[in-house]
């Protein structure tokens, strides 16, 4: 029997303009994320992405992402953005993403020595609408364009999960083909090379999504 039609959803991350917003979702970008993280040089402050959720078209989600920042600034975000979903890419506990009452995704550092437990995920935050895997070695900041070693790709993970870390138009197909995530994440494979940190490049942007669409077909 033949496998239904699968769409991998699509999620730009590190957001930092209404206009890039606003092209994502003629794109047909499942999510957008805002970076409240204090280590990340995309960081806006709640005001902005406020701003920027004004120019979101109807369902398209806006993603709060956080490395441990404390309790009363995600709240205040919560309160201004209303974000649909929560991102934690920090040493956040089960207990402390899921005190906001907002369903959230788990980042889980992908470089280095590390390898997965999908089990042991699973254990560590059950309430995790689902995980997100970057490329980044533990303890470091996600949106640095390094990608992990796919074959470490998990085959057991039961909830969704986005691949992140290092993808670009010109690899995201093979991204997709190989491990068949749930979802991608894309931040600097976005942007020109030599622009402005967070702002994204509509050609980019465009030929992401249409790549990862040609996998959905194959
Ligand atoms: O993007 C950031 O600046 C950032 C800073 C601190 C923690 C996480 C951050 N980004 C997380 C993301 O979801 C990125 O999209 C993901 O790491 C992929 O980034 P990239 O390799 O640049 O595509």
């Amino acid at each position: 029997m033949s496998q239904p039609p699968f769409r991998t959803r699509i999620k730009f991350c590190g957001m930092t303009r209404p206009g890039d917003v606003r092209l994502a979702g003629e794109l047909g970008v499942d999510a957008v994320g805002f970076v409240f993280a204090a280590r990340s040089r995309r960081r806006v402050d709640a005001a902005q992405a406020a701003a920027m959720v004004e120019a979101l078209a109807p369902m398209v989600d806006a993603v709060a992402l956080f490395m441990d920042n404390p309790a009363e600034e995600v709240r205040e975000v919560i309160a201004r953005v209303r974000p649909a979903l929560l991102q934690f890419h920090g040493d956040e506990d089960e207990a402390f993403c899921r005190s906001f009452g907002l369903r959230y995704l788990k980042a889980v550092p992908m470089g280095g020595e590390a390898s997965l437990d999908p089990l042991q995920l699973h254990a560590r935050w059950p309430s995790a609408a689902g995980f997100l895997l970057d490329g980044h070695a533990p303890g470091e900041a996600g949106g640095g364009g390094v990608a992990f070693d796919w074959s470490k790709a998990p085959r057991g993970l039961i909830k969704p999960w986005f691949m992140a870390g290092g993808l670009t138009p010109d690899n995201v197909h093979d991204a997709v083909a190989s491990t068949r995530p749930w979802g991608v994440d894309v931040a600097s494979g976005i942007e020109a090379p030599d622009g402005v940190p967070g702002a994204k490049d509509g050609a980019r942007m465009r030929r992401f999504v249409e790549e990862v669409r040609r996998a959905d077909c194959g």
